[in-house]
């Protein structure tokens, strides 16, 4: 099978940039950000995209996650351009981010973020169950389950970040910036979570960082260079 419903095989990409190009227009200027990046990337690995500040490492991810759309060229998902297959049925069901600013419902509950993302995207079968399992996978503690996410730590709000995104089983999951707010101890806990992902369950993690351990920590570090990535 090599459909975007098929299990990944092993060795076989299941995510790939071609000829990816992003142009910025800012006023009578056009400023070319990504020109022409290819990538394979696949399953069961954890990348880091590293590079100066303003090299373009957000724009990739953006342009990788469904986001936003390219200038020119393609992002594949199992061999489908995702603009075929549909930007909101990718973000959806194949890829899922986690933003820098995590983005959660600070008045909900951390099994609450997790259900209520679950309900928009549509995942049927016991959500709340599932909201657990993850928690618990990613150790966000029995007692800080049902608090409020404001009254977690910024470690804690990473971890029900990264279960939110997870929820909706998707195979691709992207990070900016993950360890970005987190002291040191908390920052390797999260680095272990995304190694997890990839090795034990078969993940493909891209995670856009500035942080040494993160990179030492990922199976392929890619460097954004002058609109290229090597
Ligand atoms: N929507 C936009 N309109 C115009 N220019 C943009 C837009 N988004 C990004 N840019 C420009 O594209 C360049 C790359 O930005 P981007 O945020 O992708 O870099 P980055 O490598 O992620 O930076 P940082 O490490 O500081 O987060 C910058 O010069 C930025 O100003």
């Amino acid at each position: 099978m090599t459909g975007p419903g098929a299990s990944a095989s092993a060795g076989s990409p299941v995510l790939e940039l071609k000829g990816l190009t992003r142009s910025y227009e800012s006023g009578n200027r056009r400023r070319t950000v990504l020109k022409g990046v290819d990538h394979a990337f696949e399953a069961g690995r954890m990348y880091a995209i590293v590079g100066p500040s303003g090299s373009g490492k957000s724009t990739l991810l953006s342009l990788a996650s469904g986001l936003d759309s390219p200038t020119a060229g393609t992002v594949r998902f199992r061999g489908e351009d995702i603009a075929k297959l549909g930007l909101g049925r990718y973000r959806n069901r194949h890829a899922a981010t986690v933003f820098q600013s995590l983005n959660l419902l600070t008045y909900m509950t951390a099994v609450q973020n997790i259900t209520s993302a679950m309900e928009i995207t549509g995942v049927k079968g016991p959500r709340k169950q599932r909201a657990v399992e993850l928690l618990d996978l990613l150790g966000v503690e029995k007692q800080d389950r049902n608090r409020r996410t404001l009254q977690l730590s910024g470690g804690q709000q990473q971890r029900v970040a990264i279960a939110r995104a997870l929820a909706c089983e998707v195979d691709v999951l992207f990070a900016d910036e993950p360890t970005g707010a987190l002291d040191q101890e908390t920052a390797a806990g999260i680095i272990e979570v995304f190694q997890k992902l990839a090795h034990d369950d078969g993940k493909c993690v891209i995670v856009v960082t500035h942080s040494r351990e993160v990179a030492q920590a990922s199976d392929e570090v890619l460097q954004l260079k002058r609109g290229r990535l090597t």
